[in-house]
């Protein structure tokens, strides 16, 4: 299941439902000329770091095999979309776990077109200002053709 798990990491990477991740310094943090005092509260914004064209090649592009090769499992400084540390998040295997029968009973089962793309704009989340119409089908006795398979 690499390959899924690449197409997920991709898909949270470029569309992640968590805009900000909270953190509360312990100490003075120095960053890029800037003090951060201790005890402040601040956010960390993924999809800031998600979009960075210095960490990923074409960064609007939906690309999966960016990830061939990379960890797929684990928060990083530039991966960020379950956080990261002790507090990644509870539920990432899980909804993973969720996303890939998904896909595979969306993949092996089904046919779907867009039909109205709507008004797609980051602020900085993903939002779908009139929605995101898709017209689904179900495979009319095709077989799996194998085109499809999820590895
Ligand atoms: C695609 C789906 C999901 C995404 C992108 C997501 C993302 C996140 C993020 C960014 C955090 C903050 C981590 C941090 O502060 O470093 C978080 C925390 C958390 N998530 Fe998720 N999450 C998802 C699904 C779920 C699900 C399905 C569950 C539970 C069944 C869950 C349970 C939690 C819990 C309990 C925390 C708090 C962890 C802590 O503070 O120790 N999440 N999640």
């Amino acid at each position: 299941m690499s390959f899924t798990n690449m197409v997920i990491n991709e898909t949270v990477r470029l569309a992640n439902i968590a805009p900000g991740i909270f953190r509360i310094t312990l100490k003075d943090v120095q960053i890029k000329g800037y003090t951060i005092p201790a005890g402040w509260t601040f956010v960390v914004c993924p999809s800031s770091v998600h979009l960075d064209p210095n960490k990923y090649e074409d960064p609007l592009t939906f690309n999966p095999w960016r990830w061939k090769g990379e960890e797929l499992h684990k928060g990083s400084k530039k991966f960020m979309a379950f956080g990261g540390g002790v507090r990644l998040c509870a539920g990432a295997d899980l909804s993973k776990m969720q996303t890939a029968i998904f896909l595979h009973y969306l993949l092996t089962n089904y046919r779907w077109k867009v039909t109205n793309e709507g008004n797609v704009t980051r602020q900085p989340g993903l939002i779908f200002k009139k929605g995101l119409h898709i017209e689904i089908s179900k495979n009319q006795g095709e077989k799996n053709t194998g085109n499809y398979c999820l590895r």
